[in-house]
């Protein structure tokens, strides 16, 4: 079953899903008579997470449901209205709220699919139009893109280390940040590779398949593993998976075999064993020998407990007979890295007197954190077997020279000519046209094809867990010029 891809999550509107300061800067915006100034953001990270070579998009269909159902309520407008500043003053007058009231959202919004590998300093979304319409989404747009990029790429990670055919079962919600954070790392989770996931809210919710087994809890209330599995057997005699590490590992896969022999007398199948403690690999061959033995070579073996791409590589390395990774804080919280850091830069704003526009440039000590000014688009150029081969970014607001060549935004010595021939395809799409959705979004299980598709294209060097090599990601040659002139324009020069 496919969930529509609008899951109506957020609505009705959570506008004040925001910080403080982007409702105070709507005001200014206001007040100064520039909330209509047209202006293009970019929402974009830096480096890939977990020190990897690649992300996986993911969050567009969330921020879509936010972005459709934006609007002040009468609650919300009440609270901003009951705000006062520091001496007590009212801190949004009524006229304004009034405007927030009428505010119809009227922004173009582009956006790379759900699912597309991307990496560091690429747009995932532009927003282009009104300065206060762009600003105020930006808090949002970061919250949910941010995570689920985060997830969805742990995701991918795992997959890579379980390979194709193994089953991978999201077990995270107990451990996740939270409701939401739970709920939201499911998706992802899926999103980015995972086959199921325990969180039957999360299956309600999107359509993701729900599975599990039983806790030591089942167990111990019987206070036999005998009793307890047959009984479990009984509840679900085609479905059953018995953790059998409560007492020994070794002696519960005999009491599952015993009440294994039982249910195939009935005509049904035992569909699994599940390990959580002990030593995973060492324990699965054990398993694995004594259910073959015992003529149970179809019954999977699950894993779980703590488990991430490093350990899952390493038990594959040990020969472990897992076919199935119940896998859950490492990846609902992304233990590693609790953040990635996207941000959401203004790159152009229409010149007051509408005669064109100004490219804007946010400084940095280091110049891979400067943003790059422009109405950016992302161009990926495709090797002779259709594979990734570079990335471009270019300003679509300026003309593109015949002769196009990539530069290292972080060294600007390395370079790429590109062949006129060479194939590519635009990775930012159009999502909204004047406030209006344009995109029909695929659902959730089509971006989780599309991921799979997409993480496969990369070449293993891109993949790999330790020193990943670097995917080139350019910027064309008159943007980088560009940029360059506008940092020296804007940076003071220091006298020594
Ligand atoms: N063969 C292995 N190689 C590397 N790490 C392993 C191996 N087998 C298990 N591990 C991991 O080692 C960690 C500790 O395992 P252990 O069974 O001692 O965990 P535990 O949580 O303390 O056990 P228990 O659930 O009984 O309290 C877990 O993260 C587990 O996944
Ligand atoms: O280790 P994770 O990757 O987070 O996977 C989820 C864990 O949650 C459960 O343990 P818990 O001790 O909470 O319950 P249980 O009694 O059912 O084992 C389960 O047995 C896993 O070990
Ligand atoms: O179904 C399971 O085995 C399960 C579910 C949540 C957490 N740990 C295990």
């Amino acid at each position: 079953m496919n969930a529509a891809p609008l899951s109506g999550l957020y609505a009705p509107s959570l506008a004040l899903v925001t910080d403080l300061y982007q409702l105070t800067m709507a005001y200014g915006y206001w007040q100064q008579g520039m909330q209509d100034r047209e202006a293009v953001f970019h929402l974009y990270f830096r480096k890939a997470p977990f020190a990897g070579g690649y992300a996986v998009a993911a969050g567009l269909a969330l921020a879509v449901d936010w972005v459709e159902n934006l609007h002040f309520s009468d609650d919300d407008l009440a609270y901003l209205g009951s705000l006062r500043g520091s001496k007590g003053g009212v801190m949004f007058p009524a006229e304004f709220l009034e405007y927030l009231r009428q505010l119809k959202f009227t922004c173009d919004i582009d956006a790379v699919a759900e699912g597309t590998v991307v990496f560091g300093n690429e747009p995932l979304i532009r927003v282009r139009g009104p300065l206060l319409q762009a600003q105020l989404l930006e808090t949002a747009l970061l919250t949910l893109v941010n995570f689920q990029t985060l997830i969805a790429t742990k995701a991918a990670r795992i997959r890579e280390a379980t390979g194709p055919t193994d089953q991978i079962l999201e077990f995270g919600l107990r451990r996740a940040q939270g409701f939401d954070g739970g709920l939201g790392a499911s998706r992802a989770a899926y999103l980015g590779g995972a086959d199921a996931t325990s969180n039957v809210l999360a299956g309600q919710r999107y359509g993701i398949p729900v599975r599990g087994t039983h806790a030591h809890s089942w167990v111990m209330s019987f206070g036999d593993e005998t009793q307890a599995f047959s009984a479990y057997a009984q509840a679900f005699p085609d479905d059953s998976v018995f953790l059998v590490d409560t007492y020994d590992t070794i002696e519960g896969v005999r009491r599952a075999i015993q009440v294994a022999r039982e249910m195939r007398a009935k005509g049904h199948e035992l569909a699994g064993i599940r390990l959580d403690s002990g030593d995973l690999a060492y324990l699965s061959r054990e398993a694995r020998a004594v259910l073959d033995e015992a003529g149970f070579t179809e019954t999977r073996i699950v894993a779980s407990n703590d488990l991430e791409e490093n350990l899952i590589t390493s038990l594959k390395q040990q020969g472990a007979r897992i076919d199935t990774w119940g896998v859950g804080t490492q990846l609902v919280t992304a233990y590693n890295q609790a953040a990635l850091g996207g941000v959401y830069k203004l790159a152009a704003l229409r010149k007051a007197d509408d005669s064109g526009w100004d490219f804007t440039i946010k400084l940095s000590e280091q110049v891979a954190k400067t943003s790059i000014p422009g109405i950016l688009q992302v161009r990926r150029y495709l090797n002779e077997y259709g594979k990734p081969r570079a990335d471009m970014l270019y300003n679509t607001a300026a003309p593109l020279p015949d002769q196009l060549t990539l530069i290292d935004p972080a060294d600007l010595t390395r370079r790429l000519a590109i062949k006129p021939e060479t194939k590519f395809r635009e990775l930012l799409e159009p999502v909204f046209r004047a406030g209006k959705r344009v995109l029909e979004l695929p659902t959730l299980a089509e971006s989780r094809a599309h991921a799979q598709r997409e993480v496969q294209s990369l070449d293993p060097s891109i993949r790999r867990f330790l020193n990943p090599h670097i995917f080139p990601v350019g910027l064309e040659k008159t943007l980088c010029e560009y940029r360059t002139e506008l940092i020296l324009e804007k940076k003071p020069v220091r006298g020594a």
